[in-house]
């Protein structure tokens, strides 16, 4: 099998609750953001994160892209170890600088990702001199003003004269976009990228994304807290879903598999609070109506069993491994496995 372009394997981020440091001093438990973590990024791929707010998206978006330092795993790209690359460690196979160039990341904020004081112009021409200095001047506006038209701005040539506030919040974040497709990336993190947009700009907008995607052969992590979205942009690009629930991925799987025959409880329940993808005729509500547990102090065994209907005993006690339930799909759920003791075992909510 060919090696994944990029690979997080048994990734795990704490953070002290404070200021983020690790303070092995203190007696305060730490945040594990990211618990456990193995992910692979092929060429190509889509991989859409989704899960509730502070479940760790954006920890594990940053940790993928090398811009947060894992706290124990490892995260490798095309075979190099990110973190030696960066620390100088061992036999290095890819500078830095190349992975730096090869894994962008795009926020949610267009505004504060875009110097106000510079011009379009000027905020595009920077990566493009740093990276490809062998470029004329004439051929690197060429190419801005090609990729500006590209994504809708037109006629390119006016825009490149105006500064960010003399944008729209969709135009900052095409110019955040083709910034970052400029230096051809292979990975691009979309860290709740649309979330900021006007609803009807987002679908025009993830149809940019994917466009480019086939220009400049990219892949994507893009990071939703909402599954109508991650459905879209995953589906388009016959990409991956992953669920993440209180640090861990709990069910990955291609779009459909995971939208059509969802496994993990923790799942259904994102998929019936998405009116547009909840056809199902259960009138049951998939989850208790408990708070989401407190992460410096995260339930034992399977993390969902405080809020999920269907635990058991088992799953207080332990926590599921990955079960294979379709191709290319895992779900992280004793439920998957009929033979497992958790069907003996007493339900917990009853
Ligand atoms: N620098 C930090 N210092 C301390 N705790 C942090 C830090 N960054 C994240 N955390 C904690 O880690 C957990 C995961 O946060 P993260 O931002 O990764 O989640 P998220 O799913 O992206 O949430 P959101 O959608 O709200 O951005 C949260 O409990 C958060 O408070």
């Amino acid at each position: 099998m060919s090696e994944p372009l990029l690979s997080m394997e048994d990734v795990t981020v704490e953070f002290n609750s404070q200021d983020g440091r690790l303070d092995v001093l203190s007696n305060e438990n730490p945040v594990r953001a990211v618990d456990g973590v193995s992910l692979d990024i092929e060429e190509n791929d889509v991989v859409a994160l989704i899960g509730e707010s502070g479940c760790g998206k954006s920890t594990l978006g940053k940790t993928a892209i090398g811009a947060q330092r894992p706290t124990s795993g490892s995260v490798t790209y095309r075979g190099q170890d990110i973190w030696d690359a960066r620390e100088s460690r061992g036999e290095i196979q890819l500078p830095f600088e190349e992975i730096r160039r090869s894994l962008q990341i795009i926020h949610q904020d267009p505004g504060s990702a875009l110097n106000p004081n510079q011009r379009v112009l000027t905020s595009l021409m920077l990566p493009l001199k740093r990276w490809q200095p062998e470029l004329s001047y004439e051929e690197r506006q060429e190419r801005i003003l090609t990729l500006l038209e590209h994504v809708g701005m037109s006629p390119a040539e006016d825009f490149v004269n105006r500064y960010p506030h003399q944008l729209s919040g969709g135009e900052q974040q095409r110019v955040v976009l083709v910034r970052s497709l400029l230096v051809n990336p292979d990975v691009v993190l979309a860290d709740e990228a649309i979330s900021a947009l006007d609803v009807s700009l987002r679908v025009e907008m993830m149809d940019i994304m994917l466009e480019l995607q086939s220009v400049f052969d990219t892949s994507y992590l893009f990071i939703s807290h909402d599954l109508s979205n991650a459905r879209y942009i995953a589906q388009q690009a016959d990409g991956r879903i992953a669920v993440m629930y209180l640090g861990q991925i709990v069910e990955i799987g291609p779009v459909n598999e995971i939208l059509k025959n969802p496994q993990h409880p923790y799942t259904k329940v994102l998929k019936w609070a998405t009116p547009e993808l909840y056809e199902d005729v259960e009138t049951e509500v998939p989850i208790r109506e408990i708070d989401v547990p407190d992460p410096t102090n995260p339930p034992s065994g399977c993390r969902f069993h405080t809020r999920c209907p269907r635990a058991r005993a088992a799953c207080r006690a332990t926590q599921p491994e990955s079960y294979d339930v379709g191709p290319n799909h895992e779900s992280h759920c004793f439920r998957s496995d009929e033979t497992h003791d958790y069907w003996e075992s007493e339900p917990l909510h009853e």
